[in-house]
């Protein structure tokens, strides 16, 4: 009974610590929302690494005098700068865009509730809008084709995974919107075997999915014997389906926090053939938007080059000439012109800097076709490194 007593007690002083902790962090965002108002007047870059390393060497020397080990003071603060970083960079990006800035914003997502484009719409939201208007739609060119017609803001598309690759479907259906990339995101993809009821993962004998998890996936699906794929149109319609079943034999791939908002249960976790599974996503808007010059920006453009040898590679000399690094490239065939190509290059410049405009006009000399799908804030915040020596007691 004392033990009892003793763990709520204890449990107690925990949750108070807890809540001044978090009490702490809100404060702490605060203070870098001032530093954000300050680098909008002296357009210095959000990121200051040596800042973030100076500051990590310090917390790890502290955190050692009061017992913490260097690895968790150092995950916790790389969790904490990013967050500071990614909202000085939405703020900043609000104020050179004053026209985007509203309390509610409607998106357009492939699927229902749950979806992984749902998610990935409500986490990219969370620092830019108090209010979502949900638009789940059937198709990618669904998507489009409600930012097009005004229905909504916004549409929210996978673009790339890091197990299956590119979506060409979207790549496609990009050659001929007139809509621009506006922002991107990259959420982390766990795809867990959900089900509706109590169940084991022997009794399944039939998976409902959409393509993509499928592919994702394949190395646990193949060691299932005897297991029947369903195919839907999206993993929300997927765990609809399964909700509506109820059976012990019927399971679904998608997200954990998805498959709550039906009532399932995860049967297991991580089946993913990478654990790293990450999807990077695009936001597509009609209007265009200009990125701040404190933030890193990231220009995505299509082109189309001439059949002659070595038309790509005097393309990506222009590039090194002006030292813009190129993230991305991919190549899709172009309808009614076979074998010939359409490149979509991503590219870690901000569309109004000199160097990105001269690169520009000599493209356009040695293209075909080019357009610029869009500039946006780059969302990668990759965590300053701290030095060997500060890790490990040196
Ligand atoms: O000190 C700054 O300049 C900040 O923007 C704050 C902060 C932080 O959160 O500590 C965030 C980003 C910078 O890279 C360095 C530090």
């Amino acid at each position: 009974m004392e033990e009892k007593l003793d763990l709520l007690k204890i449990r107690e002083q925990i949750s108070s610590l807890d809540n001044q902790l978090l009490g702490l962090a809100a404060k702490r965002r605060e203070l870098t929302m001032n530093v954000a108002k300050s680098k909008a007047h002296i357009i210095r870059p959000v990121r200051d690494q040596q800042r973030e390393q100076e500051l990590l060497v310090k917390l790890i020397q502290q955190g050692k005098a009061l017992g913490l080990d260097a690895h968790y003071v150092t995950r916790l603060f790389q969790l904490i700068i990013e967050d500071s970083v990614l909202n000085q960079q939405a703020f900043l990006q609000e104020l050179k865009n004053p026209n985007t800035k509203t309390p509610t914003v409607s998106v357009a997502f492939l699927g229902d509730k749950g979806s992984y484009s749902y998610l990935a719409s409500y986490r990219y939201f969370s620092r830019r809008a108090e209010e979502i208007i949900e638009y789940g739609c059937a198709s990618f060119n669904d998507i489009l084709n409600q930012v097009e017609s005004g229905n909504v803001d916004y549409g929210m598309l996978p673009i790339e995974n890091t197990s299956s690759g590119s979506i060409n479907e979207v790549y496609d259906l990009l050659q001929h919107t007139n809509l621009s990339i506006v922002g991107e995101l990259s959420q982390p993809i766990e795809h867990c075997l959900l089900s509706a009821g109590n169940t084991s993962l022997d009794a399944i004998d039939t998976i409902y999915a959409h393509a993509q998890p499928v592919q994702q996936c394949s190395n646990f699906l193949n060691k299932q014997s005897d297991i029947r794929i369903e195919y839907c149109e999206s993993s929300a319609d997927a765990m609809q389906m399964v909700e509506k079943l109820t059976q012990p034999n019927v399971a679904v791939i998608g997200s954990e926090e998805g498959g709550q908002l039906y009532g399932l249960q995860a049967l297991q976790k991580g089946i993913a053939n990478q654990e790293e599974n990450h999807s990077r996503f695009i936001l597509v808007a009609r209007k265009p938007v200009d990125v701040a010059e404190q933030i890193p920006a990231k220009t995505t453009l299509i082109l189309a080059t001439g059949q002659a040898p070595g038309a790509l590679v005097d393309c990506l000399v222009v590039l090194k000439q002006y030292d813009i690094n190129m993230t991305k490239l991919e190549s899709r065939p172009i309808q009614g012109r076979p074998w010939e190509e359409m490149f979509y290059i991503d590219l870690e410049a901000n569309l109004k800097s000199i160097a990105m405009q001269e690169c520009l006009t000599k493209l356009t000399e040695l293209t075909r076709f080019i357009k610029v799908l869009g500039c946006y804030p780059s969302e990668q915040v990759n965590p300053t490194s701290v030095p060997f020596a500060a890790l490990h007691n040196e």
